[in-house]
């Protein structure tokens, strides 16, 4: 085993580091050592089992594993993902100096630049009107048809920017269950909708099926001529999109070394643009910039991204935690958890090193999550007094849109705080006897009752805190755990950006695509599937 993990685990079980409270009481400054401020966002870990001797062999296990290093190689966009052959170069899509990014020896700017063009001038005359229907009428509903990546950022986004959306409605259909494009399409008018088809492999068959049902919903309310103003698309397929025959000046296109889950920069961000506008949707790409040159310039020790990897990583490489929960106490949020599990768990779920050999700590966490308030009032009780401890993140802004409201966002703050409080702080056995004795209960109901009212505190989290979420404040979160799934991945030892793990259910679908038909036998099947096949089959008779 690595060194430095076994003398990571050695210091973090002699020191018992995990101890908050005692590590809040021994050190009043414990705050301002362990969080740190990038523009107006606050990242504070102090709620979290890290001291200064963790951090440094921290440190120094990144600088084994080569984070700098492969920092450098991303940015300079060399083909990191090496199962795929291929560049990751999400931080060229907000590159906004513009400055050279080399693959296989030609500027991909150009052509970043020339898509991003493209896509501002299509979204503002959406916008405005100048690009209408066939029947000449303004679009007022625009239906994003994708799935993965190209869903969850754009339909996350879009809600999370919800007072910056003037431009049409938007609707989002992914799921192959007719139900989705059903109850999206029921009320819209087809001759002011407009659909974007967006894969960028143009194979998927969710957002295939999906895209040939909203066809028939144009095609028959407005004749087959009526597809061409209906229709745009968003692909790295150009030819494939040219198959299904969407007009090439409707196409916007980008590129293999963008991941599905790292998208939302790229021509995938269109419905985003065009809800919000071309201009708050470069405030957007500006937020991940300052993010990106931050954490390529930033000393570790003051480096959001950095700093966040290594925490996870410690939370649960050393101290084994398997799952790890994000609670935007930001309604407009809702989708943040979702957005995430894609990002960490489609990049970090993963057994085998970038040398293909097998892993021998464990990997991504399991990444889940709601917003608060409403999650206190479900799942938080088992993050209070469950056995497994589970790190929080929790993020909050200082001010809310709604400032006759100012009252609710008060409450929404006390409420965050006072959570990652109580789970640090807990409540021990005596201080529960106690409160329970001061109400006037008798001594002997108070002995019974206590244990049920005991929280062993000493639970992590870190809180995010910034100013309002704008776009720009957007595209800097959203930036940081990127590179936060970027850090882990390195020091897990493995290669983030390909995703072979949802290829086998793919191909066995297919496979099993004639046999719910009913047109072939289920024969070869295990017994579980053919009984499964059979009580469907007689269910729908
Ligand atoms: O954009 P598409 O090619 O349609 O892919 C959509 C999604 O499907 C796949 O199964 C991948 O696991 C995702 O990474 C991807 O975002």
């Amino acid at each position: 085993m690595n060194t430095l993990i076994a003398k990571l685990r050695e210091t973090a079980e002699r020191d018992n580091a995990t101890d908050l409270r005692a590590a809040f009481a021994a050190d009043p400054e414990r705050f301002s050592k362990f969080s740190v401020s990038f523009e107006d966002l606050l990242m504070d870990f102090s709620k979290t089992a890290i001291n200064d001797e963790i951090l440094d062999l921290l440190v120094k296990l990144a600088d084994e594993a080569g984070v700098a290093e492969k920092r450098a190689a991303m940015f300079a966009g060399e083909k990191i993902n090496i199962t795929e052959d291929r560049a990751v170069l999400h931080t060229a899509l907000r590159n906004r100096a513009n400055t050279p990014v080399m693959v296989d020896g030609a500027d991909v700017m150009p052509d970043v630049n020339e898509v991003l063009a493209a896509m501002g001038d299509f979204a503002e005359g959406i916008r405005t009107g100048a690009i209408r229907g066939a029947t000449g009428k303004p679009f007022t509903d625009v239906v994003n048809i994708g799935i993965g990546g190209s869903d969850l950022g754009p339909a996350m986004t879009t809600l999370a920017l919800a007072p910056f959306h003037d431009g049409p409605r938007l609707h989002y259909v992914s799921n192959v269950d007719g139900a989705h494009i059903a109850d999206t399409l029921k009320g819209l008018d087809p001759a002011t909708t407009l659909i974007i088809v967006a894969s960028k492999t143009f194979t998927t068959i969710e957002t295939m099926t999906n895209a040939q049902t909203a066809r028939k919903f144009i095609a028959s309310a407005l004749g087959e001529e009526a597809v061409a103003h209906h229709f745009c698309a968003v692909s790295t397929a150009l030819d494939k999109v040219a198959d299904f025959g969407i007009d090439q000046s409707r196409v916007f296109g980008f590129w293999d070394w963008v991941g599905g889950r790292y998208s939302i920069w790229s021509a995938i961000g269109l419905p985003l643009m065009i809800a919000i506008g071309e201009k708050n949707f470069g405030k957007f790409l500006d937020g991940a910039y300052a993010i990106d040159n931050h954490f390529r310039e930033a000393p570790v020790r003051e480096n959001l991204p950095f700093l966040l990897g290594l925490v996870g990583f410690y939370q649960r490489v050393i101290l084994d935690y398997p799952s790890r929960a994000v609670i935007p106490y930001d309604q407009r949020m809702s989708r943040f958890a979702a957005y995430l599990q894609q990002l960490d768990m489609e990049s970090n779920g993963k057994s085998v090193t970038i040398e293909s050999e097998a892993v021998t700590t464990p990997t991504g966490p399991i990444v889940w999550g709601e917003p608060g308030t409403n999650g206190q009032h479900a799942f938080f009780q088992l993050l209070h007094q469950g056995t497994n401890i589970i790190p929080i993140e929790f993020m909050i802004a200082a001010n809310g849109f709604e400032s006759d409201l100012r009252h609710q966002h008060q409450l929404l703050m006390a409420n965050c705080l006072a959570q990652s409080e109580a789970l640090m702080k807990g409540r021990s056995l005596d201080e529960a006897k106690a409160q329970l004795l001061d109400k006037g209960m008798d001594a002997g109901k108070a002995e019974k009752i206590a244990p049920h009212r005991v929280f062993s505190g000493n639970r992590p989290s870190i809180t995010f805190v910034y100013d309002l979420l704008t776009p720009y404040a957007l595209g800097r979160l959203i930036a940081l755990y990127e590179h936060r799934v970027f850090v882990e991945g390195v020091l897990f030892g493995i290669n983030s950006f390909d995703q072979w793990g949802v290829e086998l259910g793919k191909e066995l679908a297919t496979g099993l695509l004639p046999v719910v038909s009913g047109k072939e036998s289920a024969e070869g099947h295990d017994s579980s599937t053919k009984g499964l096949v059979a009580a469907l089959l007689e269910a729908a008779k």
